[in-house]
């Protein structure tokens, strides 16, 4: 029976790969650490330092469009966007979940680049705490890997 082909990105950057994080403010103490994972996941698959940029937005209600315009500047391989979404007392947490999983997922479409949607929506701030780099690993740090195997994967098609 004839082989079939099969496309895999390896998780090793390609040379020069640039890369734009936007993350957002709102509990900061949670979205830095998803910060230092994301660079810590690309400089150790390969990414070079000098080739991360990083840009700071309120909260995540703003990344989409800074995500846009990193995307559309031809400037980066793939864009990860961070931050952390904690649902309050009123319904404000769906909307801003909602908006942006939705303009992030439209960012990577319209752009036709990797664009990596690393905001974690908790109920609380144990659950965020678990993915900032403790028991449930570190949401940014898987981000960065998944950007590496996209453009390695996209670059073959
Ligand atoms: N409650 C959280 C927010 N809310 C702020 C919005 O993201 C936005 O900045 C505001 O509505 C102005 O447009 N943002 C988070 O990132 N995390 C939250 O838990
Ligand atoms: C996710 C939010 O916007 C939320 O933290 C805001 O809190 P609240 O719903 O109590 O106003």
């Amino acid at each position: 029976m004839k082989q079939i082909q099969v496309l895999e990105g390896k998780v090793v950057a390609p040379e020069g790969m640039k890369v734009g994080i936007v993350a957002s403010r709102f509990n900061e103490i949670i979205v830095s650490k998803l910060l230092g994972g994301a660079v810590d996941g690309l400089v150790r698959h390969g990414v070079e330092e000098e080739n991360i940029t990083a840009a700071w937005v309120p909260g995540a209600f703003e990344i989409p469009v800074v995500a846009a315009k990193m995307a559309r500047s031809g400037k980066y391989d793939a864009v990860i966007c961070v931050g952390a979404v904690i649902r309050g007392d009123t319904t404000h947490y769906d909307y801003v979940c909602n908006e942006v999983s939705k303009g992030v997922a439209q960012v990577g479409l319209s752009a036709g680049i990797p664009v990596l949607f690393g905001v974690i929506t908790t109920e609380n701030i144990e659950q965020a705490v678990a993915r900032a780099g403790s028991k449930a690993g570190n949401k940014g740090y898987d981000c960065a890997l998944s950007a590496i195997e996209m453009v390695n994967l996209l670059g073959q098609m």
